[in-house]
């Protein structure tokens, strides 16, 4: 897929719909320097396939936040290229954000008036939504999220998970191409979680692509087809959630009361990165018959309560792609 645009003398556009491929959205080499020298986004290639939930994941400082602003038109790349729904931004960006719905910075409704008026308003900002049937698309978006039964209560009374709802409902108000959500689990309680996941997979399950970061890796396999994993502004790795899981090895993981000796025996087996914690000793899948292996640990007196090897995660591919722990603490 070629470099997507050009403009031709005179500055006249000879942007060719549809050049930047099957991706919703697609990077080449886009890189951004801030203005103290910070290289925050390192020669990205990302591409999202349509009907995707795309997972961006990264842990905190990775340069999430600067490309999602730099694909939202916020801000200018230092070089490369950016298209969104086969546009490129910012240059285009007043055409194609339309079709774009985001939740990018925390919700802000206005406490002090209901959900159902808080998108009445909102609704009533886009000079080209008709107000004729402004009322039936709030009441469908409020359906959409659930918050039907919660319309009229003050928005500050809203929890932060109804917040973060809402805000969703802002971006559902008219039919997008594209969600792009930037944390939206962030600061939400496991029940919060738990809804506001289940309800992306049901705006993608119509087709809607979604955009999606997160620092949570369980949070990417729950919900998202794809992942791109960045690490210090540069790309580690992108594709299905499983074939990335799927890339790195399993741990053998046995659960046992006597966790110092298992790890000795296990050790003495060949057995390399063991990992003891509390009841539960891990290490690398060895290259040998795991009878064996846990043959050599009963016969050492190991009481032996579990014993077998444990799917890779996405965080074992990361960790094998890069060295490096997962650290969500940044
Ligand atoms: N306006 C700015 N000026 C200078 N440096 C910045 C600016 N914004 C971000 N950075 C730096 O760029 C790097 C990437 O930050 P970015 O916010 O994109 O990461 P992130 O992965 O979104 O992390 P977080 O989840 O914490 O927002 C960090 O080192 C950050 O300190």
């Amino acid at each position: 897929m070629g470099e997507a645009s050009a403009t031709g003398p005179g500055g006249a556009s000879t942007e060719r719909v549809g050049a930047a491929g099957d991706g919703v959205i697609v990077t080449r080499a886009l890189t951004k320097r801030y203005r103290g020298g910070q290289l925050a986004v390192d020669g990205l290639d990302l591409t999202v396939p349509a009907g995707s939930v795309f997972g961006f994941l990264g842990p905190n400082g990775s340069g999430k936040t600067t490309t999602i602003r730099m694909l939202m038109g916020l801000i200018e790349p230092t070089s490369g290229t950016a298209h969104v729904l086969g546009r490129p931004v910012p240059r285009s960006a007043r055409a194609v954000l339309p079709r774009v719905g985001a939740l990018i910075e925390g919700p802000a409704p206005y406490g002090f008036l209901s959900g159902r008026d808080n998108l009445l308003r909102y609704d009533a900002a886009d000079p080209t939504a008709d107000p004729r049937t402004r009322r039936a698309r709030v009441a469908a978006a409020l359906d959409r999220v659930g918050l039907t039964a919660a319309a009229g209560k003050k928005a500050k009374a809203y929890s932060l998970g109804m917040k973060q709802r809402l805000g969703l409902a802002a971006a559902l108000l008219r039919p997008r191409g594209l969600l792009v959500l930037d944390e939206p689990t962030n600061g939400l309680d496991p029940q919060g979680m738990r809804e506001i996941r289940a309800l992306v997979r049901e705006l993608a399950s119509d087709g809607t692509t979604v955009f999606l970061s997160s620092h949570l890796l369980d949070e990417i396999e729950q919900v998202c087809t794809h992942a791109a994993v960045m690490a210090r502004g540069r790309l580690v790795v992108q594709g299905p959630v499983a074939d990335l899981a799927a890339g790195a090895r399993g741990r053998l993981v046995v659960t046992t009361p006597d966790p110092a000796d298992a790890a000795r025996v296990l050790e003495e087996q060949g057995v390399a990165d063991v990992v003891v914690t509390e009841e539960r000793v891990t290490g690398e899948l060895p290259g040998r018959d795991l009878a064996e292996v846990n043959a050599a640990l009963v016969a050492a007196g190991v009481r032996v309560r579990g014993f077998g090897a444990e799917r890779a995660s996405l965080e074992d591919a990361f960790v094998a792609l890069t060295g490096e722990g997962f650290d969500v603490a940044g």
